[in-house]
């Protein structure tokens, strides 16, 4: 049974990850800026504390431990929006990554650079209290509440990077759309089943109230076993919850994406038709047959 107050009411709090700006000046080669950590507002302090609380009380028991033990070891705390440098400094001992300030969305070769060196880019700017509930761009506390704290677990930092050389490959190749689904329905929007029960991982889920609650609780979205293929050729909404959730066994399974050549399976599925977010097949191994109720009343 869904726990959260009717969707229609609240707004959905969505961060998207469209394609990168196009008729923005690149502020650098590698569109990095400064933070500006001394910039900012105590209005801009007080937008952080208000998403870091309430976010904080509810991912007990819905953030996967992964998640949990990577924010209590960073330097982040409700009061002020963390300073990068202070960020970098932990994380580069703990996986070797840093934090860099960019503006908001950067080209996906520019994105992908990044990660394949470890660094991520994060918007260094704060959503306005008016929008606390939807987001054009990935802001300070989607990128930094959101993706920092997995980026303390090795496995998932290493899985990054992979991720990284491999958009920059893909790139080359032109099948970005389909890599850019794994990401999506992974580092964004990624579930995974502990002996606990169901976690947590996707960054765009834990920088979101409701979607925190929809991802676990509501009958609404399908909840399938993750399979690579499969996702690949799944397509995705940006502005609204997911219609289904792909659920690991455990974080390690996502290094098996980095020993598996990507090239013959996009090959593959170039002639196999998109499939479309709410579409279960036949070979799905589904953990939860949704109702559709959320996005049927949406269409409706
Ligand atoms: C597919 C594409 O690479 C992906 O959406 C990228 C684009 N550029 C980005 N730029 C920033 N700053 N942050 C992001 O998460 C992304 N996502
Ligand atoms: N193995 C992928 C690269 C990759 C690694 C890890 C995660 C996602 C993609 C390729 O061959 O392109
Ligand atoms: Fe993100």
């Amino acid at each position: 049974m869904s726990t959260y107050t009717d969707s229609a009411a609240a707004p959905v709090e969505r961060v998207k990850h469209g394609l990168a700006a196009g008729d923005v000046v690149p502020p650098s080669p590698d569109w990095t800026i400064d933070q500006g950590w001394e910039n900012y507002t105590a209005e801009e302090h007080g937008v952080w504390k208000t998403l870091y609380e309430r976010q904080t009380k509810l991912l007990p028991g819905r953030a996967c431990d992964a998640y949990v033990e990577g924010m209590r070891d960073l330097p982040m705390g409700p009061d002020e929006i963390p300073d990068f440098r202070k960020l970098s400094e932990t994380l580069m001992r703990k996986t070797g990554w840093q934090i860099v300030a960019v503006p908001g969305l950067v080209p996906d070769d520019v994105f992908f650079e990044h990660l394949a060196n470890r660094r991520f880019p994060a918007g260094n700017f704060i959503r306005k209290p008016h929008e606390l509930d939807y987001l054009e761009e990935p802001d300070v506390f989607h990128d930094v509440f959101g993706h920092v704290p997995m980026l303390m677990n090795k496995v998932f930092a290493d899985y990054i990077q992979a991720y990284g050389a491999g958009g920059l490959r893909a790139h080359k190749l032109g099948t970005l759309k389909n890599l850019a689904r794994v990401y999506w329905y992974t580092v964004e929007f990624g579930l995974v089943q502990q002996s606990d029960g169901l976690r947590i991982y996707g960054a765009g889920i834990a920088s979101s109230y409701t979607e925190s609650i929809f991802s676990l609780d509501d009958a609404s979205p399908n909840r399938i076993r993750f399979d690579l293929e499969r996702v690949m050729r799944t397509n995705y909404r940006i502005d609204d919850f997911q219609e289904v959730y792909f659920v690991l066994n455990n974080l390690d399974e996502l290094l098996e994406l980095d020993r598996i050549d990507f090239a013959p399976l996009y090959a593959r599925i170039q002639s196999q038709p998109e499939l479309q977010p709410g579409d279960i097949l036949p070979v799905d191994e589904v953990l939860h047959r949704g109702t559709g109720a959320y996005h049927g009343a949406k269409k409706a």
